[in-house]
Protein backbone atom coordinates (compact mmCIF):
# COMPACT_ATOMS: atom_id res chain seq x y z
CA UNK A 1 0.00 0.00 0.00
CA UNK A 2 3.01 2.27 0.77
CA UNK A 3 4.74 1.32 -1.91
CA UNK A 4 1.58 2.41 -4.40
CA UNK A 5 1.09 5.93 -2.82
CA UNK A 6 4.97 6.54 -3.36
CA UNK A 7 4.86 5.43 -6.32
CA UNK A 8 1.93 7.41 -7.51
CA UNK A 9 3.82 10.66 -5.71
CA UNK A 10 6.84 10.08 -7.78
CA UNK A 11 4.62 10.32 -11.16
CA UNK A 12 2.91 12.64 -10.31
CA UNK A 13 5.81 14.78 -9.85
CA UNK A 14 7.51 13.59 -12.68
CA UNK A 15 4.02 14.65 -14.71
CA UNK A 16 4.45 18.01 -13.38
CA UNK A 17 8.61 18.41 -14.74
CA UNK A 18 7.21 17.02 -17.59
CA UNK A 19 4.61 20.04 -17.68
CA UNK A 20 7.18 22.27 -16.26
CA UNK A 21 7.49 24.13 -19.95
CA UNK A 22 4.09 25.32 -19.89
CA UNK A 23 4.43 27.37 -16.57
CA UNK A 24 7.93 28.45 -17.50
CA UNK A 25 8.10 31.56 -19.78
CA UNK A 26 10.75 31.93 -22.62
CA UNK A 27 13.86 34.04 -21.35
CA UNK A 28 14.00 37.76 -22.72
CA UNK A 29 17.11 38.07 -25.02
CA UNK A 30 18.93 41.53 -23.55
CA UNK A 31 21.03 41.91 -26.09
CA UNK A 32 19.86 44.92 -27.92
CA UNK A 33 16.37 45.32 -25.97
CA UNK A 34 15.49 48.53 -24.83
CA UNK A 35 15.72 48.95 -20.96
CA UNK A 36 13.72 51.47 -18.30
CA UNK A 37 15.12 51.87 -15.21
CA UNK A 38 13.46 54.30 -13.04
CA UNK A 39 15.51 55.32 -10.04
CA UNK A 40 18.24 54.13 -11.88
CA UNK A 41 20.63 57.08 -11.04
CA UNK A 42 21.63 55.86 -7.87
CA UNK A 43 21.28 52.21 -5.24
CA UNK A 44 19.91 49.18 -6.94
CA UNK A 45 18.28 50.62 -9.81
CA UNK A 46 21.89 51.99 -11.09
CA UNK A 47 23.30 48.42 -10.72
CA UNK A 48 20.16 47.12 -12.31
CA UNK A 49 21.29 49.36 -15.09
CA UNK A 50 24.66 48.59 -15.14
CA UNK A 51 23.96 44.64 -15.04
CA UNK A 52 21.68 44.96 -18.24
CA UNK A 53 24.03 47.08 -20.01
CA UNK A 54 26.34 44.60 -19.41
CA UNK A 55 24.54 41.78 -21.31
CA UNK A 56 24.15 44.48 -23.84
CA UNK A 57 21.09 45.86 -23.52
CA UNK A 58 20.24 49.91 -24.41
CA UNK A 59 19.53 51.95 -21.16
CA UNK A 60 16.36 54.63 -20.11
CA UNK A 61 17.60 55.76 -16.98
CA UNK A 62 14.92 58.13 -15.19
CA UNK A 63 14.68 60.26 -12.22
CA UNK A 64 14.43 63.90 -10.59
CA UNK A 65 17.62 64.96 -10.15
CA UNK A 66 19.91 65.93 -13.87
CA UNK A 67 23.05 65.67 -12.38
CA UNK A 68 23.43 62.47 -10.92
CA UNK A 69 21.32 61.19 -13.91
CA UNK A 70 24.05 62.23 -16.15
CA UNK A 71 27.08 60.94 -13.56
CA UNK A 72 25.38 57.79 -13.22
CA UNK A 73 25.01 57.68 -17.49
CA UNK A 74 28.93 58.19 -17.57
CA UNK A 75 28.98 55.23 -14.60
CA UNK A 76 26.78 52.59 -16.85
CA UNK A 77 29.04 53.36 -20.19
CA UNK A 78 31.93 52.12 -18.96
CA UNK A 79 30.60 49.21 -18.98
CA UNK A 80 29.87 49.03 -22.47
CA UNK A 81 30.01 45.96 -24.82
CA UNK A 82 29.35 47.47 -28.44
CA UNK A 83 29.63 50.66 -29.97
CA UNK A 84 26.08 50.99 -30.65
CA UNK A 85 24.73 50.49 -26.86
CA UNK A 86 23.03 54.15 -26.05
CA UNK A 87 22.19 55.36 -21.93
CA UNK A 88 19.48 58.14 -21.76
CA UNK A 89 18.34 60.10 -19.09
CA UNK A 90 15.06 61.70 -18.94
CA UNK A 91 14.21 63.78 -15.85
CA UNK A 92 11.01 63.33 -14.20
CA UNK A 93 9.25 63.19 -11.24
CA UNK A 94 7.21 59.63 -11.16
CA UNK A 95 4.71 59.99 -8.67
CA UNK A 96 3.03 63.29 -9.91
CA UNK A 97 1.27 63.19 -12.68
CA UNK A 98 0.44 60.33 -15.33
CA UNK A 99 0.62 62.45 -18.59
CA UNK A 100 4.30 63.32 -17.32
CA UNK A 101 5.47 59.94 -17.39
CA UNK A 102 3.23 59.05 -20.17
CA UNK A 103 5.62 61.69 -21.66
CA UNK A 104 8.90 60.10 -20.82
CA UNK A 105 7.96 56.49 -21.95
CA UNK A 106 6.76 57.92 -25.36
CA UNK A 107 9.55 60.32 -25.38
CA UNK A 108 11.84 56.93 -24.69
CA UNK A 109 10.30 54.73 -27.30
CA UNK A 110 11.08 57.22 -29.91
CA UNK A 111 14.71 57.29 -29.38
CA UNK A 112 15.42 53.99 -28.58
CA UNK A 113 12.45 52.27 -29.67
CA UNK A 114 9.48 49.69 -27.64
CA UNK A 115 10.17 49.22 -24.08
CA UNK A 116 11.12 44.99 -23.67
CA UNK A 117 11.85 45.78 -19.76
CA UNK A 118 10.57 48.40 -17.31
CA UNK A 119 12.23 48.14 -13.69
CA UNK A 120 10.05 50.53 -11.32
CA UNK A 121 13.15 50.79 -8.89
CA UNK A 122 12.29 55.10 -7.87
CA UNK A 123 11.38 54.97 -4.31
CA UNK A 124 12.14 56.08 -0.44
CA UNK A 125 11.84 55.12 2.65
CA UNK A 126 11.32 57.05 5.94
CA UNK A 127 10.65 55.06 9.28
CA UNK A 128 9.53 56.38 12.54
CA UNK A 129 6.89 55.27 15.24
CA UNK A 130 2.97 55.80 13.99
CA UNK A 131 2.41 58.70 15.83
CA UNK A 132 5.73 60.63 15.42
CA UNK A 133 5.65 60.22 11.22
CA UNK A 134 3.80 63.26 9.89
CA UNK A 135 0.24 62.27 8.04
CA UNK A 136 1.93 63.71 4.84
CA UNK A 137 5.24 61.06 4.91
CA UNK A 138 1.85 58.40 4.46
CA UNK A 139 0.92 60.06 1.31
CA UNK A 140 4.25 60.96 0.34
CA UNK A 141 5.40 57.15 0.18
CA UNK A 142 2.25 55.90 -0.92
CA UNK A 143 2.81 58.39 -4.17
CA UNK A 144 6.54 57.46 -5.08
CA UNK A 145 6.14 54.16 -3.72
CA UNK A 146 3.14 52.84 -5.51
CA UNK A 147 1.64 55.39 -7.69
CA UNK A 148 5.05 55.91 -9.41
CA UNK A 149 5.64 52.20 -10.24
CA UNK A 150 1.49 51.95 -11.28
CA UNK A 151 2.00 54.98 -13.95
CA UNK A 152 5.53 54.09 -15.10
CA UNK A 153 3.52 50.60 -15.93
CA UNK A 154 0.71 51.79 -16.90
CA UNK A 155 2.93 53.56 -19.39
CA UNK A 156 4.29 50.41 -21.00
CA UNK A 157 1.70 48.20 -20.80
CA UNK A 158 -0.40 48.43 -24.03
CA UNK A 159 2.94 48.22 -26.46
CA UNK A 160 3.89 45.32 -24.31
CA UNK A 161 0.77 43.42 -24.64
CA UNK A 162 -0.07 44.60 -28.33
CA UNK A 163 3.93 43.12 -29.21
CA UNK A 164 3.49 39.83 -27.12
CA UNK A 165 6.73 41.01 -25.48
CA UNK A 166 7.21 41.87 -22.15
CA UNK A 167 8.80 42.32 -18.59
CA UNK A 168 7.60 44.58 -15.21
CA UNK A 169 9.93 44.38 -12.64
CA UNK A 170 8.58 45.99 -8.98
CA UNK A 171 10.86 46.69 -6.00
CA UNK A 172 8.86 45.70 -3.02
CA UNK A 173 11.01 44.93 -0.07
CA UNK A 174 11.19 42.19 2.81
CA UNK A 175 9.28 45.00 4.92
CA UNK A 176 6.49 44.27 2.35
CA UNK A 177 6.17 40.37 3.29
CA UNK A 178 5.84 41.60 7.04
CA UNK A 179 5.49 44.55 8.65
CA UNK A 180 7.40 45.81 11.18
CA UNK A 181 8.23 48.25 14.03
CA UNK A 182 9.05 51.74 12.28
CA UNK A 183 7.37 50.85 8.91
CA UNK A 184 3.40 52.21 9.42
CA UNK A 185 4.02 54.29 6.50
CA UNK A 186 6.46 52.23 4.66
CA UNK A 187 5.38 48.82 4.19
CA UNK A 188 1.95 49.43 3.43
CA UNK A 189 3.63 50.80 0.40
CA UNK A 190 5.45 47.93 -0.28
CA UNK A 191 2.63 45.51 0.60
CA UNK A 192 0.56 47.62 -2.08
CA UNK A 193 3.11 46.71 -4.69
CA UNK A 194 2.61 43.02 -4.59
CA UNK A 195 -0.88 43.42 -4.33
CA UNK A 196 -0.61 45.38 -8.09
CA UNK A 197 1.95 42.75 -9.02
CA UNK A 198 -0.55 39.67 -8.83
CA UNK A 199 -3.45 41.35 -10.12
CA UNK A 200 -1.64 42.38 -13.67
CA UNK A 201 0.59 39.15 -14.09
CA UNK A 202 -3.12 37.34 -14.30
CA UNK A 203 -4.08 39.66 -16.53
CA UNK A 204 -1.12 40.17 -18.85
CA UNK A 205 0.47 36.25 -18.84
CA UNK A 206 -1.60 35.54 -21.73
CA UNK A 207 0.14 38.12 -23.64
CA UNK A 208 3.74 36.63 -22.62
CA UNK A 209 4.28 39.80 -20.39
CA UNK A 210 5.99 38.48 -17.23
CA UNK A 211 5.96 40.72 -13.49
CA UNK A 212 8.52 39.63 -11.42
CA UNK A 213 8.27 41.46 -7.38
CA UNK A 214 12.31 41.65 -6.04
CA UNK A 215 11.69 41.30 -1.97
CA UNK A 216 15.54 42.46 -0.91
CA UNK A 217 16.73 42.82 2.85
CA UNK A 218 18.74 46.21 3.79
CA UNK A 219 20.98 47.38 1.01
CA UNK A 220 24.23 49.24 0.89
CA UNK A 221 22.88 52.60 -1.27
CA UNK A 222 22.67 55.78 -0.66
CA UNK A 223 18.65 55.62 -0.27
CA UNK A 224 19.91 53.49 3.00
CA UNK A 225 21.93 56.05 4.46
CA UNK A 226 19.77 58.51 4.65
CA UNK A 227 16.77 56.12 5.71
CA UNK A 228 19.10 55.33 8.63
CA UNK A 229 19.39 58.53 9.95
CA UNK A 230 16.47 58.71 11.51
CA UNK A 231 16.17 55.19 12.28
CA UNK A 232 14.36 54.20 15.73
CA UNK A 233 16.65 51.98 17.55
CA UNK A 234 13.95 49.07 17.12
CA UNK A 235 13.70 49.14 13.35
CA UNK A 236 17.50 48.71 13.45
CA UNK A 237 18.16 45.79 15.87
CA UNK A 238 15.24 43.86 14.27
CA UNK A 239 16.34 44.89 10.51
CA UNK A 240 19.92 43.50 11.70
CA UNK A 241 18.04 39.79 11.93
CA UNK A 242 18.88 39.96 8.32
CA UNK A 243 22.47 41.12 6.96
CA UNK A 244 23.17 44.01 4.66
CA UNK A 245 23.66 43.35 0.78
CA UNK A 246 25.25 44.90 -1.86
CA UNK A 247 23.16 46.53 -4.42
CA UNK A 248 25.24 44.63 -6.87
CA UNK A 249 24.24 41.48 -5.60
CA UNK A 250 20.48 42.40 -5.47
CA UNK A 251 20.62 43.94 -9.25
CA UNK A 252 22.08 41.00 -10.39
CA UNK A 253 19.60 38.15 -8.69
CA UNK A 254 16.50 40.80 -9.51
CA UNK A 255 18.06 41.12 -13.77
CA UNK A 256 18.34 36.81 -13.43
CA UNK A 257 14.79 36.60 -11.98
CA UNK A 258 13.22 39.23 -14.62
CA UNK A 259 15.03 37.35 -17.83
CA UNK A 260 13.75 34.18 -16.77
CA UNK A 261 10.42 35.85 -16.07
CA UNK A 262 9.98 34.49 -12.40
CA UNK A 263 7.43 35.89 -10.50
CA UNK A 264 9.55 36.33 -6.77
CA UNK A 265 13.42 37.55 -6.64
CA UNK A 266 14.94 37.35 -3.29
CA UNK A 267 18.36 36.82 -1.92
CA UNK A 268 20.08 35.47 1.13
CA UNK A 269 18.48 32.69 3.06
CA UNK A 270 16.14 35.29 4.75
CA UNK A 271 14.65 35.79 1.78
CA UNK A 272 14.02 32.39 0.74
CA UNK A 273 12.30 31.77 3.64
CA UNK A 274 10.32 34.75 3.74
CA UNK A 275 9.36 34.14 0.09
CA UNK A 276 7.88 30.79 0.74
CA UNK A 277 6.68 31.74 3.91
CA UNK A 278 4.45 34.62 2.57
CA UNK A 279 3.55 33.36 -0.78
CA UNK A 280 0.41 32.97 -0.18
CA UNK A 281 -1.51 32.57 -3.89
CA UNK A 282 1.26 34.23 -5.69
CA UNK A 283 1.57 33.04 -9.47
CA UNK A 284 4.03 29.78 -9.63
CA UNK A 285 7.14 30.05 -12.20
CA UNK A 286 8.32 26.68 -11.75
CA UNK A 287 7.40 23.55 -10.63
CA UNK A 288 10.58 23.19 -8.22
CA UNK A 289 9.27 26.68 -6.65
CA UNK A 290 5.70 25.07 -5.90
CA UNK A 291 7.09 22.00 -4.82
CA UNK A 292 9.17 23.87 -2.45
CA UNK A 293 6.71 26.15 -1.41
CA UNK A 294 3.75 23.22 -0.60
CA UNK A 295 6.54 21.43 1.51
CA UNK A 296 8.50 24.22 3.60
CA UNK A 297 5.90 26.45 4.33
CA UNK A 298 4.93 24.78 8.22
CA UNK A 299 8.44 24.90 9.03
CA UNK A 300 8.77 28.36 7.76
CA UNK A 301 5.55 29.29 9.88
CA UNK A 302 7.07 27.81 13.24
CA UNK A 303 10.71 29.44 12.47
CA UNK A 304 8.75 32.64 12.13
CA UNK A 305 7.36 32.03 15.66
CA UNK A 306 10.70 32.46 17.23
CA UNK A 307 11.69 35.40 14.89
CA UNK A 308 8.58 37.15 16.51
CA UNK A 309 9.23 36.42 19.84
CA UNK A 310 12.56 37.87 19.35
CA UNK A 311 11.37 40.64 17.88
CA UNK A 312 8.79 41.55 20.61
CA UNK A 313 11.81 41.53 23.17
CA UNK A 314 13.40 43.74 21.28
CA UNK A 315 10.71 46.12 21.59
CA UNK A 316 10.22 45.18 25.23
CA UNK A 317 13.77 46.16 25.67
CA UNK A 318 14.00 49.51 24.44
CA UNK A 319 10.64 50.21 25.89
CA UNK A 320 11.99 49.24 29.20
CA UNK A 321 15.25 51.25 28.99
CA UNK A 322 13.71 54.11 27.67
CA UNK A 323 11.66 54.16 30.70
CA UNK A 324 14.99 54.00 33.12
CA UNK A 325 16.25 57.15 31.34
CA UNK A 326 13.07 59.33 31.49
CA UNK A 327 13.01 58.79 35.46
CA UNK A 328 16.51 59.28 36.04
CA UNK A 329 16.30 62.26 33.31
CA UNK A 330 13.41 63.44 36.15
CA UNK A 331 15.22 62.85 39.40
CA UNK A 332 18.17 64.56 38.13
N1 LIG B 1 18.30 50.02 0.05
C1 LIG B 1 17.52 49.19 0.71
O1 LIG B 1 17.79 48.80 1.83
C2 LIG B 1 16.26 48.68 0.08
C3 LIG B 1 15.64 49.36 -0.95
N2 LIG B 1 14.46 48.88 -1.47
C4 LIG B 1 13.77 49.63 -2.52
O2 LIG B 1 14.57 49.66 -3.69
C5 LIG B 1 14.36 50.88 -4.38
C6 LIG B 1 15.69 51.58 -4.59
O3 LIG B 1 16.27 51.85 -3.35
P1 LIG B 1 17.75 52.44 -3.18
O4 LIG B 1 18.58 51.98 -4.30
O5 LIG B 1 18.14 52.18 -1.79
O6 LIG B 1 17.43 54.01 -3.32
P2 LIG B 1 18.32 55.30 -3.63
O7 LIG B 1 17.79 56.37 -2.74
O8 LIG B 1 19.75 55.00 -3.58
O9 LIG B 1 17.88 55.64 -5.12
C7 LIG B 1 16.58 56.03 -5.37
C8 LIG B 1 16.44 56.38 -6.83
O10 LIG B 1 15.08 56.73 -7.09
C9 LIG B 1 15.02 58.05 -7.64
N3 LIG B 1 13.77 58.65 -7.17
C10 LIG B 1 13.37 58.84 -5.90
N4 LIG B 1 12.17 59.44 -5.87
C11 LIG B 1 11.81 59.65 -7.15
C12 LIG B 1 10.68 60.25 -7.77
N5 LIG B 1 9.69 60.76 -7.06
N6 LIG B 1 10.65 60.29 -9.13
C13 LIG B 1 11.66 59.78 -9.86
N7 LIG B 1 12.73 59.21 -9.33
C14 LIG B 1 12.82 59.14 -7.99
C15 LIG B 1 16.27 58.73 -7.12
O11 LIG B 1 16.69 59.82 -7.92
P3 LIG B 1 16.21 61.34 -7.63
O12 LIG B 1 16.22 61.53 -6.16
O13 LIG B 1 17.15 62.19 -8.38
O14 LIG B 1 14.82 61.41 -8.21
C16 LIG B 1 17.27 57.57 -7.24
O15 LIG B 1 17.66 57.41 -8.58
C17 LIG B 1 13.36 51.68 -3.55
O16 LIG B 1 12.06 51.44 -4.04
C18 LIG B 1 13.51 51.07 -2.17
O17 LIG B 1 12.35 51.21 -1.39
C19 LIG B 1 13.90 47.72 -1.02
C20 LIG B 1 14.50 47.02 -0.03
C21 LIG B 1 15.72 47.42 0.59
C1 LIG C 1 11.21 32.01 8.53
C2 LIG C 1 11.07 33.44 8.48
C3 LIG C 1 12.35 34.23 8.42
C4 LIG C 1 12.07 35.59 8.92
C5 LIG C 1 13.18 36.55 8.80
C6 LIG C 1 12.64 37.89 9.17
C7 LIG C 1 13.58 38.97 8.92
C8 LIG C 1 12.94 40.32 8.99
C9 LIG C 1 13.95 41.40 8.74
C10 LIG C 1 13.37 42.45 7.86
C11 LIG C 1 14.34 43.46 7.43
C12 LIG C 1 13.64 44.58 6.75
C13 LIG C 1 14.45 45.16 5.66
C14 LIG C 1 13.80 46.36 5.06
C15 LIG C 1 14.65 46.91 3.96
C16 LIG C 1 14.08 48.14 3.37
O1 LIG C 1 13.18 48.09 2.62
C17 LIG C 1 14.67 49.44 3.75
N1 LIG C 1 16.03 49.36 4.07
C18 LIG C 1 14.48 50.41 2.61
O2 LIG C 1 15.40 51.42 2.54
Amino acid sequence: MLLLVATCVVAFVLLLYMLSPLISPKPLALPGAHVVVTGGSSGIGKCIAIECYKQGAFITLVARNEDRLLQAKKEIEKHSINDKQVVLCISVDVSQDYSQVENVIKQAQEKLGPVDMLVNCAGMSLSGKFEDLEVGTFEKLMSVNYLGSVYASRAVITTMKERRVGRIVFLSSQAGQVGLFGFTAYSPSKFAIRGLAEALQMEVKPYNVYVTVAYPPDTDTPGFAEENKTKPLETRLISETTSICSPEQVAKQIVKDAIQGNFNSSVGSDGYMLSSLTCGMAPVTSITEGLQQVVTMGLFRMLSLFYLGSFDNIIRRCMVERAKYETADKTA
